[in-house]
């Protein structure tokens, strides 16, 4: 596998190429081991500990775990967002399997953005859509900024899929909550990402309309093959929806607090 790798000098930038589609729709697309990150030095640290995850292609996975415990720093890592500490193991397979863990230690810090533009989609708990532009305007920014055409028929698709066709033109202010949430997901998914990382989606919103965005969220991404991974306390729906998940548990180490997040199957 480590002659197929994306090289780490600036010729990797090249092959992590923005017209390269994230082609395939099945197999892994993340395999980590002893992922993590430490917030602090010395007895006031705090680590977040992934010791292996696996994540295919099509596949929703859940991340749980009580306020603090570092779900959201475990989307950091996957986001390529974070750096993770050393003894990493981390690769990503986006168009070709690229060593994140090597980019990282590399500091290529133009190819880790380059691919978090074009492999990463993100939806936030409160929508996070760019209050001056409209609801088209906010869907298309992603591929704006990758030098994508601004409508195809995945855009027809996704508003069409998410019933948002007659808020094109309205402003985020002029969106109920769950209006917003719904234009969130078009935006993550708009530009064809690979991975579409989800910190606390649903928690903003009724039952009701929690249920349908999250079911909304896993549907659309996994019809177009990327893998979504989401970050939420509401463990009751995340076993309700059947998703996999991974939950935190106290950090099983003597001297420094922090969570292990394992399979809680
Ligand atoms: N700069 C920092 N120094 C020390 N600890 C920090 C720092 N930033 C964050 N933390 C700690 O890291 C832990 C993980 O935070 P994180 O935001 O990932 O948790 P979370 O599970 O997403 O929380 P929530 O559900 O409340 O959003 C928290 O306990 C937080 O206090």
């Amino acid at each position: 596998m480590g002659s197929r790798m994306a090289p780490v000098d600036n010729a990797s930038a090249l092959a992590i190429s923005l017209d390269v589609p994230d082609s395939p729709t099945a197999g892994p697309l993340i395999e980590a081991t002893r992922l993590g990150y430490r917030y602090g030095t010395g007895s006031g640290s705090f680590e977040v500990s992934v010791p292996r995850l696996s994540i295919a292609r099509g596949e929703t996975l859940a991340i749980t775990g009580e306020s603090g415990s570092g779900k959201s720093t475990v989307l950091e890592l996957l986001g390529l967002a974070a750096p993770p500490l050393p003894g990493a193991h981390f690769l990503l397979y986006s168009a070709a399997p690229v060593d994140v863990a090597r980019l990282w230690r590399a500091r290529a810090d133009g190819a880790l953005a380059r691919m978090r533009a074009r492999s990463i989609g993100f939806v936030m708990q409160t929508g996070g859509l760019l209050p001056f532009l409209t609801v088209r305007e906010n869907i298309g920014i992603n591929r704006r900024l990758l030098g994508l055409p601004a409508e195809d028929a995945r855009i027809a698709h996704l508003v069409a899929a998410l019933e948002i066709g007659s808020l094109l033109d309205r402003r985020p202010a002029q969106l109920s909550v769950g209006q917003q949430q719904r234009v969130a997901i078009g935006r993550a998914l708009a530009h064809g990402p690979a991975l579409v990382l989800a910190d606390e989606p649903s928690s903003a919103l009724d039952p009701r309309l929690a249920d349908r965005v999250l079911g909304l969220l896993r549907d659309l991404a996994v019809e177009s093959g990327a893998a979504v991974v989401i970050a939420t306390h509401e463990q009751g729906r995340v076993r309700a929806l059947g998703l996999r998940e991974i939950r935190a548990r106290p950090l099983d180490a003597p001297d420094r607090l922090g969570s292990c997040f394992e399979d809680a199957s």
